[in-house]
């Protein structure tokens, strides 16, 4: 067992000695230690397995390269209106699209190592975990341990795929997310349970890649907790491609057969497939890290309990991302892990403002969301006023024969602040930030509306609807 600890540092960058330990190298992670390190501390990362984490290596960036395939498929579907002929089949080569997907997630934590390296960050290969809230051991995994001694601890572990206990992901035939770019060969049926955002990004891609998609929700709608109109919408356009959606349809299991799998439902029912995707959910790798033993609470999920500036309950040690389960994006871990870099180390501080943040669903349209939903202001009493402009109005989405989609904006109805809004078309998460922005700096109506935008433009759409609140704004009411 080998000690390291701040008094051996020769680094002539390191001011005050303060130790930051950080647990795990995803988003939550790695922007932290950039953070600590430009703040002078003496930073290592402990991560098991790459750093970027799961974000980089299993979940966001595989998740997007492959439905950047599945977009550019996608994209041919107004072809015949704009006047292209079919000159052939096109053929998806899933191994060579998933070679891409990995070797683009390899290269991104490769650049991530080298920025920390440069950066000055210590990274230590192994499991951490806590030895009361001062000190984390690394155990690597060719044996052998590293003690770690910390003025602070940040714990960045993120969280892994819910399985069930009646459909056991074997790798092959009954996967989860991470699994999926193992296969060199399209599925012949793909079954996806869950259609919260991953079973949709997943069932969305698979589908416009080629495989026959059947999508099992459990619940009347896909996208529950998403803008009702939008998850609407979306659901309409898997439907109108040929995708079979499965309302209120419970799995209960899937079990292998002799070529595919079956998925058996609550209510008896069976649905035959080649191969089935679990997108049910994650559940937080808080599990065995020492931290309730150092005092860290965590909540009746497994999340470690944080406050807005990412303290935990025991002195000294911090969390972020994932694992906290405040809201489960990578944007949201970044801001996290950065907050609670700033606060242990007496840099000025902006609580998390979660009001602001913007996210985006990969599907085709995307769904881009920022600020208050209309569900929050409704069940949260606001009084707004909102505008809802369909996409097929909108002059330059007629010319790209693109229809299924809208802008809708929220705002006061007396002092005309942006209060959030939804795009629903192709690249909504590039449009979305306007909206953003307005949110962001307490924006009016007016003001989105005064500012100039490109004739035609999509975007004409969100400053025509904030034209339109204009009229349902009354100052002084
Ligand atoms: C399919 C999918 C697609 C997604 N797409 C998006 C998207 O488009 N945009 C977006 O904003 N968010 C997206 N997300 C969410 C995003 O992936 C997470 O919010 C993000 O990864 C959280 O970052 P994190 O740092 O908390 O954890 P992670 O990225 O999970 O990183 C945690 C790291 O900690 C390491 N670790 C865990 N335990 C230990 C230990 N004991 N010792 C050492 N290391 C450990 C792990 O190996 C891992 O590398 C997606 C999620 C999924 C599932
Ligand atoms: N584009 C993005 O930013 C992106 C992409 C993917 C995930 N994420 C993040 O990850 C979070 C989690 O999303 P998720 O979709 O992985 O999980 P989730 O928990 O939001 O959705 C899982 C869904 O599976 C359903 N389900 C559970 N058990 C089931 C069963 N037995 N049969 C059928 N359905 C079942 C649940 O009702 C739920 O709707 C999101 O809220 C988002 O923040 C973000």
């Amino acid at each position: 067992m080998s000690a390291v600890s701040a008094d051996e540092t020769t680094d002539p960058t390191v001011r005050d000695g303060h130790r930051v330990v950080i647990l795990g190298g995803g988003p939550g992670g790695y922007e932290a230690a950039l953070v600590a390190r430009r703040l002078g501390a003496q930073v290592t990362v402990v991560e098991r397995h790459g750093l970027g984490g799961a974000a980089v290596l299993t979940d966001v960036v595989p998740s997007k390269t492959l439905i950047a395939t599945a977009e550019w498929l996608t994209g041919s579907e107004a072809a015949p209106e704009l006047g292209v002929r079919e000159a052939g089949r096109t053929d998806v080569d899933l191994a060579a699209v998933n070679a891409r997907v990995l070797a683009l997630a390899a290269a991104q934590s490769a650049d991530i190592r080298a920025r920390l390296e440069r950066e000055g960050a210590r990274i230590v290969t192994g499991d951490g975990r806590l030895d009361g809230p001062g000190r984390v051991v690394v155990r690597a995994a060719e044996g052998g341990e590293t003690v770690l001694d910390a003025d602070t601890v940040l714990v960045a572990v993120g969280a892994t795929p819910r399985t069930l206990p009646t459909a056991v992901p074997d790798g092959e035939r009954i996967l989860t997310w991470t699994q999926l770019y193992r296969l060199d060969a399209l599925p012949r049926r793909l079954i996806v349970v869950g259609s919260g955002v991953t079973g949709a990004e997943f069932a969305g891609a698979y589908h416009a890649l080629g495989c026959d998609v059947v999508l099992v929700s459990s619940r009347e709608r896909v996208l529950p907790g998403e803008d009702e109109d939008a998850a609407a919408l979306l659901e309409g356009v898997f439907r109108g491609r040929g995708m079979q959606v499965m309302s209120r349809s419970r799995a209960a299991g899937a079990e292998r057969t002799a070529d595919g799998v079956v998925v058996t439902l609550a209510d008896g029912r069976v649905v035959e497939g080649s191969h089935v995707l679990l997108a049910v959910g994650a559940v937080p790798a808080t599990a065995g890290l020492g931290l309730e033993e150092a005092g860290v609470a965590l909540s009746p999920s497994g999340h470690v309990v944080v406050d807005k500036v990412s303290r935990t309950t025991a002195r000294g040690v911090y969390a972020a991302g994932d694992c906290t389960g405040v809201l489960p994006l990578a944007s949201v871990a970044a801001q996290q892990g950065r907050i609670a870099m700033a606060h242990a180390l007496g840099d000025a501080v902006q609580p998390l403002r979660l009001g602001d943040v913007a996210a985006n669903i990969f599907t085709s349209p995307e769904i881009a969301t920022v600020g208050y939903s209309e569900r929050q202001l409704r069940e949260g009493g606001v009084r707004f006023v909102a505008s809802t402009l369909p996409l097929a109005r909108n002059p330059r989405a007629k010319m790209l024969g693109m229809r299924d989609g809208f802008v809708k904006l929220f705002a006061h109805p007396e002092a005309g602040v942006v209060l959030g809004g939804v795009v629903v078309s192709p690249r909504a998460s590039e449009l979305i930030f306007p909206i953003t922005l307005a949110v962001a700096h307490r924006l009016t109506v007016d003001d989105v509306a005064s500012a100039f935008t490109i004739y035609p433009s999509l975007s004409g759409s969100i400053a025509e609807g904030a034209r339109v609140l204009h009229g349902q704004v009354s100052p002084g009411l």
